[in-house]
Parts: structure tokens; sequence; C-alpha cells
């Protein structure tokens, strides 16, 4: 087992002779101690200098010895915790020899410790013990009084990460005017989202849970990184109203202009790809051939489909559901995304195809178990921690490596510190003449496209 170790991290197992140096440690500080009582009686009985010399190193000695407990309870705390779970895990066999029980075989674990992160390996021998170490959410979670952030499953190891120290949410006044990256985006909480890598947002949470908050952070981090936007907003909320700021154009809450707008972003796609296929380069994606990312913002999808009342109205949903599909399947390379809220994700809203195909999955506040199948599917996580503040939920983003869903808080935006219009004004490129009329806008951005196709 030596020669193939998986890592250079201390393995344990019940078969290994394990010292128990934390009761050896006890004893010797228990001696120390005897020890220093009877000194301390016998110099009572008769004071003088000789004897208190004694007394004085002994003292000393019962110092270090309790130093010396700690430091060995620490050294050998989890090793001594892992060990404790094998037993109470029955991951272990052990037979009766002579008269003796002893043990055989015994699943082997290790552990790698950062300055936040606690991982526990469990190590898969291909016997029986693999399939069991697979599943350990539950209990190690509650050995180490942890929420387990995340498990890879990997052929030969199975990885528990645990943060040791909680990461920190994004504040307000952490906030960069300008991006530090031109494409990724810092979601705070120890996560960076890279659309090229990771296409697509599918948001879910009931009402007041934040999503209006995070797709408001996550609209000005487009901006910033000069993304063209188009917003459909069917329930004609806060975001319909961003037409003054952003163009009527891009901006829809009507089932026909939602339609349009769909259309548009489809049509600036097929642009995009006539004219990298015109100006074909190998593994080339849309930063190489000069285009900015285009965001398609679809606010409360599930709201868009049920205002399906008539045949007419059937149909254009049906075409908006069509577009929608060609973007998250064929986006990406072109530098097409679409971000997606809903109150609740069900097979109607979005089927578990396309769904599957939205690279980065959130939902805020507390969900049912079906709605967390719904947005992560194989990615939902086992054990979930309680959602207690405003803007937390979970998070999945696919090719992280991750196996499920962690626990996540959106950037926290003090609504006194933070003037989501001003940040807004600060980075749209539209004049003020232009507010009165952002189709003249609109038609300018297209036309610019059409240039650089031809
Ligand atoms: N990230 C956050 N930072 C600061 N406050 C937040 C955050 N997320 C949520 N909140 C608080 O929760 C309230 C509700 O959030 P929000 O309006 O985004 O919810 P919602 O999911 O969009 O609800 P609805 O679907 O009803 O519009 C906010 O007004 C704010 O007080």
């Amino acid at each position: 087992m030596l020669f193939f170790n998986h890592n250079r991290e201390p393995t344990i197992s019940l078969t290994q002779r394990n010292i128990n140096w934390v009761f050896y440690a006890k004893c010797l500080k228990y001696l120390v101690y005897l020890f220093l009582v009877i000194s301390f009686l016998n110099l009572l009985s008769a004071i003088s200098f000789s004897k208190l010399i004694p007394m004085l190193l002994l003292s000393l000695l019962a110092w270090f010895t309790y130093k010396l407990e700690h430091w060995v309870k620490n050294r050998f705390q989890l090793r001594d915790l892992l060990l404790y779970f094998l037993r109470s895990n029955s991951l272990f066999k052990e037979e009766k020899i002579g008269d003796k029980w002893v043990i055989t075989s015994s699943a082997i674990m290790s552990w790698k410790q950062s300055d936040n992160k606690l991982i526990i390996v469990a190590i898969k021998q291909g016997d029986s013990y693999s399939k069991k170490l697979e599943s350990l959410d539950v209990e190690l979670s509650a050995l180490l009084d942890l929420p387990l952030e995340t498990k890879i499953i990997r052929p030969s190891i199975v990885e528990y990460h645990f943060f040791t120290v909680r990461p920190t949410r994004l504040q307000t006044s952490k906030l960069n005017e300008q991006p530090t990256n031109p494409i990724s985006i810092d979601l705070g909480y120890g996560v960076v989202y890279n659309p090229v890598e990771c296409p697509h947002i599918l948001i879910a949470g009931g009402t007041g849970s934040g999503k209006s908050i995070l797709i408001s952070y996550l609209l000005l981090e487009f901006l910033k990184r000069k993304s063209e936007l188009y917003i459909a907003d069917p329930k004609n909320s806060d975001l319909g109203s961003l037409s003054h700021y952003l163009g009527q154009d891009r901006v829809a809450t009507s089932l026909n202009n939602i339609a349009r707008i769909v259309r548009l972003t489809v049509e600036e796609m097929n642009r995009r790809y006539e004219y990298m296929r015109e100006n074909f380069r190998y593994g080339s994606n849309f930063t190489d051939h000069g285009f900015n990312m285009t965001w398609l913002i679809f606010d409360e999808m599930g709201a868009f489909q049920a205002s399906g009342t008539d045949k007419k109205s059937k149909e254009t949903i049906n075409e908006v559901m069509d577009g929608i599909k060609q973007i998250i399947l064929l986006g990406r390379q072109s530098g097409i995304f679409i971000l997606v809220s809903a109150q609740q994700v069900n097979a109607d809203t979005l089927n578990t195809d396309l769904r599957d195909n939205l690279g980065l999955r959130i939902t805020l506040g507390a969900n049912s178990s079906e709605g967390y199948r719904m947005v992560f599917g194989t990615a939902t996580p086992p054990a979930k921690q309680p959602i207690e503040v405003k803007g937390a939920g979970y998070l999945y983003m696919q090719g992280s490596g991750k196996e499920s869903a962690e626990y996540w808080e959106s950037p926290y935006l003090n609504p006194k510190e933070f003037d989501f219009i001003a940040e807004l004004q600060k980075h749209t490129k539209i004049s003020s003449e232009e507010i009165s009329d952002g189709r003249e806008y609109s038609l300018l951005f297209l036309c610019v496209k059409v240039e650089v196709s031809c």
C-alpha cells in the first residue's frame, strides 16, 4: 500500500498499529502532576530552600506536559477522529483467531488541510468498502460538525471538502468599477464564473429570494465587460423599466416584443457564425474575432409560458422557445449567452436536456427536494444546509469538477450603499438624447454588426 500511496498525506486504517499518543501524553501529565502534589506536601511539612528547587522544576515540567498534551491532541486529533469513524461505521472486518478478535481488513482514509479547507480523502481499493466510501456525506459532516462543501468522486479516491473558515460573501464596497478579467465574473464566496467555459445561466427561487438583486449584479458585470444586452421581462417588473437606459429595442415586456428580441438575438448569432466561417480560424471563438459577449436576460420564464392563452400566442411562445433552444445549444462559440430566471423550474418551463446545457445553475432561498432536482438533476446536493440569509442558496457550475451543487451566498448589495441606476448609467453607452429614442441606438448597433459580417 505504501508504494501505491495516492498522495503524500498520512493514511490511516484500523489494520495499522495506531499508538494512542494522546493517552500517553495524558498519563505523563498526570504523573508529573502527582509528583508535583507530593513535593508540595513535602514542602509544607518543612519549608526549606532545597525542597523549593525540585518543586519549581516540577512545576515547569507540569506546564510542559500540559502543553505537550495539547500539541499531541491537535497533531493526532484528525487521525483519532477518523479511526473512531472507521470503527463506528463498521468500515473494517475482524476475525476470531484463537481466543482473540483481530482486525483483518479496514477501509483507508487520509486528509489534507489548508488555511480554510479540510479535505477528507477516502481511498478506494476495489474492495467491499469502495461503494460505501462514496456516500459518507452525512456521517462525515456530523463527525466534523462542518457542512460539506463538495464531494469529488475519482476512480480510486473520494474527496470530501469542508470549509473550516467560511468563504466570504462579496460586498458592495468591494465591487470593482472595472472588471479584473474581460470574460470571467467574480461571484464571491470563492466562485469565479467563466461563460466561455460554462455557458448560460439558470436562476431559480421563490418570490423574495433575491433573484432580481442577483440579476442586477450580473447585468452590471455584463455591461462592465462591454456586453450587448437584451432583456425579456414578461411580468414587466423592474427589468422592464430598464428600456430607458438600455434602449427600447433592447427591452421587451409584451409577447410580440419578446419574440422580436429573441429573433434579433438568434439573427445576431447566425451573423456571427457566418462571419466566423468566412474568417475561419481553427479552434477560435468570438473573442478571437473581436466580438463582445451578448446576453439575453429572460426573467420569469414560467410566467411567460403561462401567458399563452390562444392559438396565436401559443405559436409565438413556441417560436420564442425554439429561439432559446438555439441560443442554448449553439450560442457559446459565437458569444451569445442566455440567463434564464424562474420562480419554479419544471419540465414545462425547461426540459431537462436544455437545463443540462445551462452551465451555471443557481437556486436561491429554500427549495423543495423536487425543486432542487429540477434545477440540478444528478448534481442535487445530498445534504442541504439551512438557508438563513437573503440571497443565499445553492450553486452548480458545470466542469468545475464538483460532484454536486454547493452552498453559496450571492453578492450582498447593501441598499444604503448601492445605487443600481447610478451604476448602470456609468456603463451604458447610450447618451441622454438617445434615451428618448432607443430605436436609433439599436439600429446603430445592428448596422455595426452588419458591417462586420460583410
Ligand atoms: N444579494 C442581496 N443583497 C442584499 N439584499 C438582498 C439580496 N438578495 C435579496 N435581498 C433582500 O431581499 C429582498 C428581495 O429580493 P429580490 O427582490 O431580489 O427577490 P426576488 O427573488 O426577485 O423576488 P420576486 O420574484 O418577488 O421579484 C430585497 O429587497 C433585499 O432586501
